[in-house]
């Protein structure tokens, strides 16, 4: 680490924000120094935080200080209501924030606010990498102009459950693959938006939430959430295969969303970030 300091409040006390505080407990460089969580929780988090052992623990609050503990960032691991309640007013107050609820910016109107408050603020929204790889690749090819992008998510059954994936399917006893959406990667967005911030990710970097053809299945045969999407554009053409083992704690979310946050908070204060 380069002796660079960097204050990080984190959004939510999920599945990610915990495995993201244990990942990152030992490092110098980063100082997790706020977490915001949902208001009239804050006493119960408290308390599970000093279960943790994490030395020097974060102040726990349900809105973000820009006080003497102002953060250089702020991370957001907690769903979508927390850009509306939490990013945005960051944004305007010129603090940076890394976002991993990209399903979100498909709601109208949400990316262009996010734009709209980052250039207010003078600072930037970063959409996280999250469950997916290959993005620096697509979101390159674009700039050559791109034909098109498919994506299909495949999950175990119960990887779906809570989503109108069960109006269709009787999850619990599927024994064959069963393909449940097919449409564009907005409409994905809308009806499962725990289940497609890949599909977001995608469609951003690729060519759009509405040219982006996304196919969903549940499949008692698998054991991780896969990923696959294919580009073709002026560039060339690419596949990408993801097999994201979930996390015990929420098996909708790939461990890998976890790492992706990680590398992009030691690559603030990294002297060679990549
Ligand atoms: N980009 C990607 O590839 C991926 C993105 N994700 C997204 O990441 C997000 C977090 O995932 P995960 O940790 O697994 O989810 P969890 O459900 O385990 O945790 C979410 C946490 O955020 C809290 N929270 C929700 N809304 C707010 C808010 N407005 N203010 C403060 N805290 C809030 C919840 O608390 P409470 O219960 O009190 O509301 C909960 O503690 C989800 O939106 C998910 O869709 C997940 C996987 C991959
Ligand atoms: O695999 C994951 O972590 C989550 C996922 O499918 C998504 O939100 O698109």
């Amino acid at each position: 680490m380069s002796g660079v300091l960097k204050r990080v409040a984190i959004v939510g006390f999920g599945a990610i924000s915990q495995s993201v505080l244990d990942l990152t407990k030992g490092d110098e460089g980063l100082r997790i120094s706020q977490l915001i969580v949902s208001p009239g929780k804050e006493d119960a988090v408290r308390e599970q935080l000093a279960g943790l052992e994490l030395g020097n623990a974060p102040q726990v609050r349900s809105a973000l200080a820009l006080d003497a503990d102002r953060p250089d960032v702020l991370v957001e691991c907690a769903g979508h209501g927390a850009l509306t309640a939490h990013v945005l007013p960051a944004l305007r107050q010129g603090v940076p924030c890394l976002v991993v609820s990209i399903g979100a910016l498909s709601a109208p109107g949400m990316a262009e606010e996010l734009e709209q408050a980052a250039r207010q603020g003078g600072t930037q929204v970063h959409l996280l990498s999250g469950a997916i790889g290959g993005i620096d690749a697509l979101a390159a090819a674009r700039m050559a102009g791109l034909d098109s992008v498919t994506y299909v998510g495949r999950k175990p059954p119960l990887g779906w459950l809570g989503s109108p994936a069960e109006e269709k399917l009787d999850l619990r006893n599927l024994k064959e693959k069963a393909l449940f959406f097919e449409g564009s990667a907005r409409e994905a967005a809308r009806l499962f938006p725990k289940n497609a911030n890949v599909a977001a990710t995608l469609a951003l970097a690729g060519v759009g939430l509405d040219q982006t053809r996304v196919e969903l299945y549940a499949d008692p045969a698998v054991n991780q959430n896969i990923h696959y999407y294919e580009a073709q554009g002026a560039f060339g053409n690419m596949a990408v295969t993801m097999q994201g083992k979930p996390l015990a704690s929420n098996p909708k979310t790939s461990a890998l969303t976890v790492y992706s946050v990680v590398r992009a908070l030691r690559n603030l204060v990294s002297p060679l970030a990549v």
